[in-house]
């Protein structure tokens, strides 16, 4: 698919296949959006196995309550999400750690999954997870590091379910957040809409559905990663229109032990680190027990000045 023919959106398009030449767009559209497309990553996720993985995610989340209530957190928050007072149109199933095959295997048990639902989540996890590391390789790339293996950092998955109605237009689905993550690949609904990714600027601008692409958030861990460079960007769901929407966002979290700080590359007299060290086991139970949603715990992060 050709970059060009791409949504009526601003939010920038980056063709994977166009390497090197893509690098500046890109770090850029981190450092300015923090948020972008991808097309052209078919070679590594296929388009069959996304509709595939829909198709799972949407008979998953059709599953009687009481099953779903069995998908219980490994870490705060990552299991099921039943519609709350805050989010009433909004629920999720989640699976900490997809590239475990024990996780894999608890999840797909308590769900009542099927040898072949099981086998779509297994493949689509393995190449999502392909898909993460050409992500942060070309972004080392971008940046001129090396060597950094993002290999052991850990991945969950969530599959989100909105059930938007004509009398919840204009209600929100999801509320404001910022993803506790480094990066987030969202594969959005194929028709209903409802994304909004907030500006620096303060102003919203909506993420048409563009089936086939993928979008890419950056989260917290980017911002301290990079030192500062790059944007955690606010994003929102509001029900724009009735319908169904589902989406599955699978989150690059963080180093399953090691701290995360940014590479020395990043950090001179110039530019002084930012952050200090901190597991993401330590940043997720500030952000989950301050109810931090949109970046506020990297606030108590910073290297004093
Ligand atoms: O459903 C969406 O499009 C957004 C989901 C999201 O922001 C999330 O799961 O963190
Ligand atoms: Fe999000």
């Amino acid at each position: 698919m050709a970059a060009d023919t791409i949504s009526k959106s601003t939010i920038p398009v980056i063709d994977m296949r166009d390497f090197p030449a893509e690098s500046g767009k890109l770090i850029k559209a981190c450092e300015d959006w923090g948020c972008f497309r991808i097309v052209n990553f078919q070679g590594i996720l296929p388009e069959s196995l996304m509709l595939e993985m829909k198709a799972v995610v949407k008979s998953l989340l059709e599953l009687p309550i009481e099953i779903k209530k069995r998908n219980k957190d490994v870490i705060a928050g990552s299991g099921y999400m039943a519609p709350s007072k805050i989010n009433p149109l909004y629920e999720a199933l989640g699976l900490y750690d997809m590239a475990s095959p024990q996780a894999v295997n608890a999840f797909c048990s308590y769900l009542d999954a099927t040898p072949h639902q099981r086998d779509t989540i297994v493949k689509y996890a393995k190449a999502v997870n392909e898909l993460m590391m050409d992500i942060v390789n070309k972004l080392q790339e971008g940046l001129g590091i090396n060597n950094v293996s993002f290999e052991d950092w850990v991945c969950q998955f969530r599959i989100n379910k909105y059930s938007f109605t004509p009398e919840t237009v204009s209600s929100p689905g999801v509320q404001l957040h910022t993803d506790s993550s480094f990066l987030t690949v969202l594969q959005d609904d194929e028709t209903i809409g409802g994304l909004e990714v907030m500006k620096r600027c303060g102003e919203f601008e909506a993420v048409d559905p563009c089936p086939g692409t993928l979008l890419v958030n950056l989260g917290d861990i980017a911002t301290v990663w990079s030192n500062g460079r790059f944007l955690n960007v606010k994003h929102r769901v509001m029900c724009k229109e009735a319908g169904t929407r589902l989406s599955i966002a699978s989150f690059l979290l963080g180093p399953k032990e090691a701290t995360v700080e940014a590479p020395p590359e990043l950090v001179d007299s110039e530019h002084p680190r930012l952050f200090v060290p901190f597991t993401y086991e330590y940043f997720r139970n500030l952000r989950v027990s301050n109810k931090f949603h949109t970046g506020e715990a990297l606030d108590s992060l910073r290297v004093p000045s």
